[in-house]
């Protein structure tokens, strides 16, 4: 390794797992040819330079991926049981904390946050629009109609 920076992978506190041994994803796009072939799988790191020629779906498509995240397409894949179990074998570390995206987990709340904003995400800029008008059509009413409204007599 040439610099401190580079060997950073090693293990690494800030909460986290001091078990488990952190790649910068950096390090991890610098495995990417046949000699050295590293791959992400859902926040993991797996070497797997010794699969590739046993690999079913051949060589080709493990180093189009080598050095990169290739949880979607081996999620694309549908890899059975298996090919999931296999994938231990080949595990080096997680992925450094300060490089995880907030995919994995994050994505689909945020989506249903964009979707359903009452959860707590911030309101779009129609809907704040939307309920501006609403109250101010409410305001307006108010003003025009009351005014008009026939007084109730009381007769007793
Ligand atoms: C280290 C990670 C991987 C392991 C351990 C693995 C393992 C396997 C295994 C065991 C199979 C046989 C079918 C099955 O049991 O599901 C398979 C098939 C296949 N894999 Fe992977 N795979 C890996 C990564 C990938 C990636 C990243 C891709 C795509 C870029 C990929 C594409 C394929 C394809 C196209 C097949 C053939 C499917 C078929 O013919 O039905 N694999 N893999």
């Amino acid at each position: 390794m040439a610099t401190p920076e580079a060997s950073g992978s090693g293990r690494n506190g800030q909460g986290s797992d001091p078990a488990v041994t952190y790649y910068r994803l950096e390090e991890v796009a610098k495995r990417n040819t046949a000699e050295e072939t590293w791959m992400v799988i859902h926040g993991r790191v797996y070497d797997i330079t010794r699969f590739l020629s046993e690999h079913p779906g051949g060589e080709e498509v493990l180093l189009e991926q080598a050095g990169a995240d290739a949880t979607e397409s081996f999620e694309d894949v549908g890899h059975s049981p298996d090919a999931r179990e296999m994938l231990k074998q080949y595990y080096i570390g997680d992925v450094h904390p300060n490089d995880l995206k907030p995919k994995d987990g994050d994505k689909k709340p945020a989506t249903r946050m964009s979707v359903d904003s009452r959860r707590g995400g911030p309101a779009s800029e129609e809907e704040v629009l939307g309920r501006q008008a609403l109250s101010g059509f409410v305001k307006f009413q108010q003003k025009v109609t009351l005014p008009k409204m026939p007084k109730i007599k009381r007769t007793v």
